[in-house]
């Protein structure tokens, strides 16, 4: 993973060289706090050491029983799901991969109407095991299966801590299950069993994306300068500090939507406490430079734009044409086309005084896509250090889960009697 400041300098709001220099001391503190975190597997920390601790022949024994299934649906929301979703929409497959997350009745009904359930893996995930979205989800799939004819104990993987209602279910019909590691939050968990068994019910090289992650833990030392992700980290955190409340994440390929996605609940979850924290704004190029950019560039300057790419594509050529005006395109490649619209917006972002960060790999694979995700982790544990935040809580979901679980029934909770209290201002 490579990051580019330059187009943050200089900038409203933004950073100067001195600013970095200034902030050089501070990473430098934080980084021998995260070390040592580290070092003692403190409970968030330890995530960084999954490329190390993380063991890929037990994913791949707990996924062998399973012959290669035309399809794997993990059930499973936040942290559970979109570490793994990342990976299976950024690498290609012959084994289709879809998330049920949401509790949305039309889409759980469509899509278990189109699953070849007899030969589909489900992966329920749940570090809590008591998540309401994802154990509803689970009894739908599992009725439905029933109601096919197939039987869901053979097709069910479950990963989950060591107690919780899915915990209990696993024991109790003998499912082939793989711990979530002990002190690894589920938004920092994508190169654990949360995030890796989908790949290798794919195909995909899961040792490949721990070597990625390792690549990364190798390149965390004590100076932005030597450091791609803590140059991240560090310029995210000074530009906020500045006004630049929103981080657009723009990825220059359609594989890392999805790790957009990802990166927004690690950055919010992580992030936004006491007051602080930087927004992150979900955006693809170049599609979005047809709906959104217009206000990245020219609405309230507290933004900050990350442009993330591979630097190798596929080629697909552009064929010449005759048409007028349109000469111009033939004989050059979709590729060189979308890489002319980065450094275009780029430039467009910097001219208009609008900071900026190139994010690059070497391309859309196992490895890269592991360094990339651990580079990312390591900037926001960084970050959070900056900002002296308790980067792996998050009382305010926590808050939600207990009202709507108090709601249903589902025990007292005081949160619950906050929803009685809404205020009305009704216009029918
Ligand atoms: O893995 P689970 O316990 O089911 O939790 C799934 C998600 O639930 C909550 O919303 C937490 O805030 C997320 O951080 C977590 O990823």
């Amino acid at each position: 993973m490579r990051v580019d400041l330059g187009n943050a300098l200089e900038t409203t709001p933004g950073l100067t060289t001195a600013t970095l220099d200034r902030l050089d001391d501070r990473v430098a503190a934080a980084h021998e706090r995260i070390a040592g975190g580290m070092a003692d597997d403190e409970f968030g920390y330890a995530a960084l050491t999954l490329p190390e601790t993380a063991d890929p022949d037990a994913i791949y024994a707990a996924v062998d029983g399973f012959d290669r299934p035309e399809a794997v649906l993990t059930v499973g929301i936040g942290g559970s799901a979109l570490g793994a979703a990342t990976l299976s929409n950024a690498l290609e497959s012959d084994v289709d991969a879809y998330v049920l997350d949401n509790v949305d009745p039309d889409d759980a009904r469509a899509l278990l109407a189109d699953l070849p359930l007899g030969d589909t893996v489900v992966n329920v995930v749940s570090k809590s095991g008591t998540t309401a979205e994802t154990l509803a989800n689970f009894l739908v799939v599992r009725e439905a299966m029933a109601d096919a004819g197939v039987d869901w104990t053979e097709r069910t993987l479950v990963t989950t801590g060591e107690e919780g209602n899915l915990r209990r279910l696993a024991d109790r019909h003998d499912l082939p299950s793989l711990p979530v590691p002990d002190g690894v939050p589920g938004r920092f968990s994508a190169l654990s069993t949360v995030g890796l068994a989908v790949a290798a019910l794919q195909g995909h090289d899961v040792e490949a994306v721990l070597a990625g992650g390792r690549d990364g833990m190798e390149s965390l030392a004590g100076s932005l300068y030597d450091s791609p992700a803590y140059a991240y980290g560090a310029a995210t955190y000074a530009l906020a500090q500045r006004g630049a409340r929103t981080n657009a994440v723009m990825p220059y390929a359609e594989s890392l939507e999805t790790f957009a996605e990802w990166f927004a609940q690690l950055w919010a979850e992580s992030l936004g406490k006491d007051g602080l924290g930087q927004t992150p704004a979900r955006a693809l190029g170049a599609t979005d430079q047809h709906s959104q950019l217009q206000l990245y560039r020219a609405g309230p300057p507290d933004k900050l734009v990350s442009l993330i790419r591979p630097t190798e594509r596929a080629e697909v050529g552009i064929p010449e044409t005759d048409l007028d005006g349109l000469a111009y395109l033939g004989g050059s490649s979709l590729g060189g086309l979308l890489d002319a619209e980065f450094e275009a917006t780029e430039a467009s972002l910097a001219a208009a005084g609008v900071p900026n960060v190139r994010v690059e790999i070497d391309r859309v694979d196992e490895r890269a896509l592991g360094e990339l995700l651990f580079g990312m982790e390591a900037a926001c544990v960084l970050y959070g250090e900056l900002a002296s935040v308790s980067t792996f809580t998050q009382p305010a979901v926590e808050w939600g889960k207990k009202a709507a679980r108090g709601l249903l029934g589902g025990g007292d909770f005081a949160e619950a009697e906050a929803v009685e209290q809404k205020r009305e201002l009704r216009i029918d």
